[in-house]
């Protein structure tokens, strides 16, 4: 074993693509004996490979009164909640480990080949399956296992041209301790930070290993370490978070590069309520400390998502651990296990939310552009601007490599020693400038960078907005308390490290002007003395020509890979759509409930669609976006610009744009029939009622059947009301009825005064300027207070609910089956194991009863993955 003082994580890169990295799988566990024998209600129905139904609806046999069949009877049970979920992968009861070790983790390999982290977490209650999941059993192994024997094979086929060492760590995070599974040790260790090294566990041990199979019997042998005990929910419950981390240092044979990657494997605790566990005492604490874990990496996922400069790794001994694991340039999958039965409902139901919220964040990324400004058509068109421009920054390179190989010949070994002098002294002024030079065009690459992200951001904001203009009430508050203050905190973010960076601009540009001035100084003295030296201050010209272009090439090379992500995932969006149209669209048809005007609309979708196929590119002129001008270029006269991406406001001293205000806002609510109709009008329509015949382009006249009534137009009328009556009176969420269909319109009426009044106020830094916009930093006050419309919600990350004592009594607890994983094992050596009895009235008591010490290792049986009887007896 080789024992190290301090582990050299890999430095994560920039934490700006989290979100897209973020996997989702929902793995459902077959029903288990006690579930069987309960006869217990299926609550997952798993559809496809994708989706799955909680709580679906329930075929009730026939009611019979004095034999006559009865009407629905369904008032006497709870309604089913019938809820559909989408992940990136869903594994029903029958799918093995093989199978989630190849929808999770098989194609991660390449990635961490590739010289990205890779972190997968298995989050669950307990008994969900997380554990047989991760490590599995002799006869099932785990994707531990698996991914280690395909990470072996996949380095097998590179051992020609890179060397690799492989060295594993085995963890847990166990009441807010890290204790080494390898090397065990009532002694927790402690976790330091070296500002070069990032977070380092003090002492702990790493092994090498050459074959997947030696990992066996490393992993029975850290198991049997794992502080487990059993709850009134898992016998063999384990009580801490296990992290099983794997180091590949590889070093390129030819040239000697070396480059280490780390894999993180992470086995939950259970996510289960105190009251699912039936836990007190020190088994309560435990679970606090779990939950507290939990609801940290919870919410360090949704920072790293919204862009936050600040991410609390600090709030938990696993987020400090994994703070290179997580976000930046790592690979994320989240594994989510459930059980199938009725008896784990609500735990099923907070995993499956807990799951679709990781999920959500890649969606709302893939989401905002469908419907952003920037949609998929104009991303390629700039896309294709700047690879054009590229490809000419690499010609123009070329030709300024070519010249300055031949000054540096000029002159050669005739020089005078006037010469020589001038020469040293124009080397020496050029290097620090030149230096200057670079550091500036880093900082304003980055910057550039930065502006893009809040570029996309500002459209994602936008989109959540307008989504929340047409989305149903439902879905309403979730966007309002969610959604919303998520993309306004991501954009929010950026504007202020934008303006950070800005005033690091501002402090070199103006060194590296005086630099200039004076290296300008020193060429023109060196010119007058000695006009032969021309060739030399050409020289120095043109290096610093070569640097800008080597700069603008970088940038643009950081554009086009992020723009391709975001063609990628509008690809992807507007297919799924397509698909889903049609689907509804056909089915409606089917039915002969496709109204004329629907299917026109439908047929100029399509066709817009078809034709946004054939675009031509050689022949279109690009009009590239005055933003994403600035964005791609580096132009050192004028480093800075304020961020002006809140686009398509509308302008309040508009008077067009307030009358169409208005006329939103007086037309009232109208019915969908009335929409499709105003589609097909291409014109208003306001006061449509029952009966009222519509004529439509192609001539045909249609009536529509389904207007609204009085009284909604006057629900309608006083939801105007509220409305006009300004933001101090809408901020309070209270006082909108969600129910009420008409609330879209006022909540509308929220985003826009939102938008205004983050468009109002001006942007203060100075000087040098480029364009005299707006900067969202300076709003942050204004736009705070006027935010309080998120009201209720405390703008944090609410991904587990922390488990507060409840009203359980401790309840019947089985007599401890027969599993010997479950052991109980407390740090200070002794037992936890004290279940009493196997009667109906045992209790669960604890240390106090005073059962004699012993090693969860001690206990168990000669393979890691049984989980067979203990050695132990339990006093009865
Ligand atoms: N997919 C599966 N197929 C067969 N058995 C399973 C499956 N998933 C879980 N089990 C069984 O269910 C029981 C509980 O599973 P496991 O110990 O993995 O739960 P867990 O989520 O790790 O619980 P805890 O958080 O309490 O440790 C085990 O006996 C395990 O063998």
């Amino acid at each position: 074993m080789v024992k190290t003082t301090a582990m050299v994580p890999s430095r994560s890169g920039s934490t700006q693509n989290m979100a897209a990295n973020i996997k989702v799988l929902v793995r459902v566990r077959p029903f288990n004996a006690k579930e069987l024998g309960q006869n217990n209600r299926t609550v997952i129905e798993v559809l496809d490979e994708n989706q799955l139904v909680f709580d679906p609806k329930e075929d009730l046999p026939p009611f019979y009164y004095q034999g006559v069949q009865q009407p629905s009877k369904n008032y006497l049970k709870r309604a089913n909640k019938e809820l559909r979920f989408a992940f990136d992968c869903v594994c029903g009861p029958n799918r093995t480990n093989q199978d989630v070790f190849e929808c999770a983790t098989k194609d991660m390999l390449a990635s961490l080949m590739e010289g990205y982290n890779c972190s997968v977490f298995v989050y669950g209650a307990t008994g969900a399956g997380k554990t047989f999941t991760m490590i599995g059993s002799k006869e099932h192994p785990g994707i531990t296992y698996l991914t280690m024997d395909h990470l072996f094979q996949t380095i097998s086929g590179h051992q020609m041209d890179r060397e690799f060492d492989i060295g594993v760590s085995y963890i847990e995070v166990y009441n807010e301790n890290v204790y080494d599974l390898l090397q065990p040790s009532s002694t927790p260790l402690q976790l330091r930070d070296y500002p070069q090294y990032g977070v380092t566990v003090a002492g702990l041990s790493i092994r090498n290993i050459k074959v997947a199979q030696e990992l066996l019997d490393m992993l029975e042998f850290g198991n049997q370490n794992r502080t487990q005990h059993p709850t009134d929910a898992n016998a063999e419950s384990s009580r801490s978070h296990a992290v099983f981390q794997v180091y590949v240092t590889m070093r390129c044979k030819t040239s000697n590069q070396c480059r280490m990657v780390k894999l993180s494997m992470i086995d939950l605790a259970g996510s289960e309520r105190a009251s699912a566990t039936g836990c007190i005492g020190e088994r309560f604490k435990e679970g606090a400390n779990i939950n507290r874990s939990l609801l940290a990496l919870g919410n360090c996922i949704n920072k790293l998502a919204d862009g936050s400069s600040y991410i609390p790794y600090r709030d938990s001994k696993l987020t400090r651990l994994l703070k290179d694991s997580l976000g930046g340039n790592c690979k994320t999958v989240m594994i989510a296990n459930v059980s199938p039965s009725s008896i784990s409902y609500e735990d099923t139901y907070n995993t499956l939310k807990y799951a679709a919220r990781a999920n959500k964040i890649q969606l709302s990324l893939k989401k905002n552009i469908i419907n952003a400004d920037m949609n998929a058509a104009q991303s390629m068109k700039v896309n294709k601007e700047l690879q054009r421009r590229l490809e000419e920054e690499e010609k123009k390179n070329k030709e300024l490599r070519a010249k300055l190989a031949l000054s540096s010949n000029v002159g050669g070994g005739n020089a005078s020693e006037k010469q020589v002098s001038w020469s040293r002294r124009i080397t020496a002024e050029e290097l620090v400038h030149g230096a200057l030079e670079s550091k500036l065009l880093a900082l304003m690459s980055q910057q550039r960078v930065l502006a893009l992200r809040h570029y996309l951001r500002t459209r994602a904001f936008e989109h959540v907005a307008d989504l929340a203009h047409r989305s149903s009430c439902d879905a309403l508050e979730q966007i309002y308390t969610e959604d919303i203050p998520r993309q306004d905190r991501a954009v929010e973010n950026y504007a202020k490290q934008y303006t950070n960076r800005n005033s690091k601009i501002l402090e070199v540009w103006s060194n590296w002007n005086a630099s200039g001035q004076k290296l300008q100084k020193l060429l023109d003295e060196c010119l007058a003395d000695c006009p032969c030296m021309v060739d030399t201050v050409q020289k120095v010209k043109l290096q610093s020509k070569y640097r800008i272009s080597e700069a603008s090439n970088d940038l643009h090379c950081k554009i086009i890979s992020i723009m391709k992500d975001e063609i990628t995932v509008s690809a992807e969006c507007m297919t799924d759509t397509f698909d889903m149209l049609k689907e509804v669209y056909l089915t409606l048809k089917g039915y002969g409930h496709a109204p004329p005007a629907l299917t026109l609309q439908y047929l100029g979708i399509i066709n817009k669609a078809k034709s946004a196929k054939n675009i031509s590119w050689s022949d279109t002129t690009v009009n590239t976006d005055p933003d994403i001008k600035f964005i791609s270029t580096l132009d050192l006269e004028s480093p800075i610009s304020p961020l002006n991406f809140t686009a398509n406001l509308p302008d309040t001293n508009n008077a067009d744009v307030q009358d169409k205000d208005n006329a939103n806002t007086t037309i009232d609510i109208v019915s969908d029939t009335d929409n499709l109709a105003d589609t097909e009008n291409q014109k208003p329509c306001n006061n449509k009622r029952k009966g009222t015949p519509i004529k439509l382009n192609n001539n045909e006249t249609i009536i529509i059947n389904d207007s609204f009534e009085s009284e909604n137009l006057n629900s309608a009328k006083k939801i105007k009301t509220e409305a006009c009556m300004g933001i101090e009176n809408i901020n309070n969420f209270g006082k909108i009825d969600p129910n009420d269909l008409n609330s879209t319109f006022v909540l509308a009426e929220k985003v826009n005064n939102l938008k205004k009044a983050s468009s109002k106020v001006e942007f203060k830094d100075v000087q040098p300027v480029k364009r005299g916009l707006t900067d969202r930093t300076n709003t942050l006050s204004t736009m705070n207070t006027q935010r309080t419309i998120n009201c209720s919600n405390d703008n944090k990350a609410r991904i587990v609910k922390p488990v507060m004592p409840v009203r359980r009594i401790a309840t019947a607890m089985p007599p401890p089956r027969s599993a010997a994983f479950g052991s109980s094992v407390a740090r200070d050596g002794s037992s936890y194991r004290t279940v009493q009895g196997g009667s109906k009235n045992a209790t669960v008591t604890d240390k106090s009863v005073g059962l004699k010490a012993v090693r969860a290792r001690e206990r168990i049986e000669p393979h890691p993955y049984s989980r067979n009887p203990p050695r132990y007896a339990v006093r009865k």
